[in-house]
């Protein structure tokens, strides 16, 4: 394994990954500007958009304070190029062995999402130690968390789906929970109306989570 960071460095930056889906480049760099303004650095772009590698790649040069990964990442393709883009990490809703293989042999770290046992350890098997649990909510929520940390209880998660700032706490009260991941930072209809005072005072919130 060659990553240039590691995944837990990752995972420990913020109490919340805003989980971000970019409809217009110009969006980018201010929405980026306005999580970090909040307390925010981590940020997932996540690979749905048209612009969304481009957004990667101008909130890598533009927002220096941000660390930027690319999300929605579905295959060793995405994985070559998000890293293109300047994605510092990939995560991923689910966990295939193309895209752990391409990630293995790549310089970010993958961070894909699982809601099994037998998931994690497949990872475990592939050397890996921090997921996304996802969908969260609909995957059994906190207590699934929670008794997965039983019999596991070295392996890390970001739990994503369902996820907002009335649930949070359930889960970053757990301690195999470093994150959660989330949309609820970004809503469409405040990025649309460039209501960045407002993206900031979400994020405020958010990072006062733990
Ligand atoms: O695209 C990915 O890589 C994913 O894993 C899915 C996202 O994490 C969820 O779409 C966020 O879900 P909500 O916060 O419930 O809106």
């Amino acid at each position: 394994m060659t990553w240039k960071l590691a995944p837990q460095d990752v995972l420990t930056a913020s109490p919340v990954m805003p989980v971000l889906v970019i409809e217009k480049l110009e969006h980018a760099v201010p929405l980026a500007k306005a999580l970090v303004a909040g307390g925010i650095r981590v940020l997932e772009v996540t690979l749905r958009t048209d612009c969304a590698l481009d957004a990667i790649a101008q909130i890598a040069k533009d927002v220096p304070d941000a660390l930027v990964g690319a999300g929605t990442v579905l295959n060793g393709e995405d994985y070559e190029a998000a890293i293109e883009a300047g994605a510092k990490f990939v995560i991923s809703p689910g966990m295939t062995p193309s895209l752990v293989q391409a990630a293995l042999k790549g310089p970010a770290p993958l961070i894909p999402g699982v809601s099994t046992l037998s998931e994690v350890m497949e990872g475990m098997d592939l050397g890996l130690g921090y997921f996304k649990f996802f969908p969260a909510e609909a995957s059994g929520g906190a207590p699934a968390l929670k008794a997965m940390g039983g019999p596991i209880p070295q392996v890390k998660f970001c739990p994503t789906g369902g996820i907002s700032e009335k649930n949070a706490a359930s889960y970053l009260g757990l301690p195999n929970v470093l994150c959660v991941g989330g949309s609820w930072l970004a809503p469409k209809e405040l990025i649309e109306a460039g209501d960045w005072d407002g993206i900031t005072a979400i994020a405020k919130a958010a990072s006062s989570l733990k």
